[in-house]
């Protein structure tokens, strides 16, 4: 089976100075449909860059990312940008909601914007509230809802639009210790139902042992990731 997102020897420069830093060096790594991987590692050693560049929103200096099979780095950047809106989710640390708009809207709005027609939205919005354990809580605005309940609308919205690959980064930075737990058990949870290919960096190795794998960064480089025996 072709992995749904796979990074081939990725390098990522930033200017320095006179000089360059390698946020990335030499990076390969390969996500399948149905699998969580966590990726931990030091502040600056990397994380953000490496999500930055599977997510196509940054090209690596040098080497490949392919969507499944498909090499984006050969691809238009109008096609990369169509590729990424329809087959690629991003959790945010921080939700960044509407202040003003009910959890359901914030939902629909990301539907709206893909095109969806508003019955259909409405629809598979509520659906997906319900997955994420916030069927009651569906005509909240933001500052009606816990950190926690905002962090599950955020991984809701990124779902609207039917990802194979979901990449999250540090959801349970401003959370405590079990409602980070619970997080990361419905991104497991997500991961299975939605048959996605997910990402996790995060800072909390603790909630590690729930994803299937684990891949680890210092300097930019990344250590050959682990699979974990549960
Ligand atoms: N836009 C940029 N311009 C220049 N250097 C950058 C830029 N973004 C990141 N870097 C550098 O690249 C390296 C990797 O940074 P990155 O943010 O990817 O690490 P990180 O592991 O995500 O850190 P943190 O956990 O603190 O978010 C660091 O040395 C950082 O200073």
């Amino acid at each position: 089976m072709i992995p749904a997102l796979t990074l081939i020897d990725t390098t990522l420069e930033y200017p320095d100075g006179s000089g360059s830093i390698k946020a990335l060096d030499c990076v390969s790594l390969s996500l399948r449909a149905g699998r969580i991987m966590s990726l931990t590692g030091p502040s600056g050693s990397g994380k953000s860059s490496l999500l930055a560049v599977a997510a196509t929103l940054v090209r690596p200096t040098a080497g490949r990312v392919l969507f499944q099979g498909i090499d984006t780095g050969a691809l238009p950047a109008s096609e990369t940008a169509a590729l990424r809106r329809e087959g690629i989710g991003i959790v945010f640390q921080q939700p960044n909601l509407l202040p003003s708009l009910t959890a359901l809207e914030q939902l629909q709005l990301a539907g709206h914007i893909r095109g969806e027609a508003p019955p259909k939205s409405a629809a598979r919005a509520r659906d997906l509230l319900d997955r994420v354990g916030l069927v009651g809580s569906t005509g909240r605005r933001p500052h009606e809802l816990s950190g926690g309940q905002r962090q599950r609308v955020n991984i809701a919205r990124a779902l609207m639009g039917r990802p194979r690959v979901l990449l999250v980064d540090e959801p349970t930075a401003a959370l405590d210790h079990e409602r980070s737990e619970a997080i990361v058990r419905l991104l497991v949870q997500v991961t299975r139902e939605y048959n996605l290919a997910t990402l996790l960096v995060t800072h909390d190795t603790e909630y590690v042992q729930f994803t299937d794998a684990e891949a680890s960064m210092r300097d930019g480089r990344l250590a050959a990731p682990q699979s974990i025996a549960r």
